[in-house]
């Protein structure tokens, strides 16, 4: 998973250029991504009052995780980050009008609540709410992000949150970068950490 570094966003209204690679202290050869505000304001050291975001846009999907519980501002915030990286973001052209997803030119997020393997009455059923990792399948979490990062679309399975159930999937292609928003992004199971280490 990689991180993008925000500097200061003053403006969403901006340019980008991008770099040639560099080497970051991690050892990753990393591309740069720059976004200058148009404004005109210098600095008192006199230099240019630019924004500035860097973020490493390798040929691979970069996969930008966000975890927050229900009503903390995820879906704000990411609607904020993905108009910095371009584009309207909308939801997949055609496909299911509650679908959770919004995709835009360099970025799909791709919201983690579609993992949910127990549906509203299926959760209450077993008494579970959806921060209990029993009412989600990490398994498919984890083996879609995976895919997507090594370029491969995949079928997303949705969680209708107007209807309460669990709706057909929709067709996910790797975009160039990935955030995964929800309750639980970082979370492996037991034999996933195990893989991972
Ligand atoms: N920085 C903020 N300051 C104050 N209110 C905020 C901020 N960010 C978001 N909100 C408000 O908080 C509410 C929840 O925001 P949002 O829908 O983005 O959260 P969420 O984490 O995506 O929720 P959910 O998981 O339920 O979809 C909204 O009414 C939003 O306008
Ligand atoms: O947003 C949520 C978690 O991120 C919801 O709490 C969860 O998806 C359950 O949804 P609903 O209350 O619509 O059944």
């Amino acid at each position: 998973m990689a991180i993008c570094t925000v500097y200061t966003t003053h403006s969403l209204n901006s340019t980008c250029s991008i770099s040639t690679p560099t080497k970051t202290n991690l050892g990753f050869h990393q591309r740069q991504v720059f976004f200058y505000s148009t404004s005109k304001k210098t600095s008192r050291r006199g230099s240019a009052n630019s924004s500035e975001i860097t973020c490493s846009v390798e040929s691979k999907t970069v996969v930008i995780g966000l975890a927050a519980d229900s009503g903390c501002g995820k879906s704000t915030f990411m609607r904020r980050l993905t108009s910095v990286f371009g584009g309207a973001a909308e939801p997949p052209k055609g496909g299911n009008p509650d679908s959770n997803t919004l995709i835009s030119d360099m970025t799909t997020v791709i919201c983690l609540d579609d993992y949910h393997s127990l549906d509203r009455t299926g959760r209450k059923e077993k008494g579970v709410t959806a921060l209990d990792p029993r009412a989600n399948n990490f398994d498919l979490m984890y083996e879609q992000v995976k895919a997507l990062k090594e370029g491969i679309a995949v079928d997303k399975p949705i969680y209708n949150h107007v209807t309460g159930l669990l709706d057909p999937p929709e067709l996910i292609k790797p975009p160039k970068i990935l955030v995964i928003e929800g309750l639980h992004p970082m979370f492996l199971s037991t034999t996933q950490r195990k893989t991972f280490i």
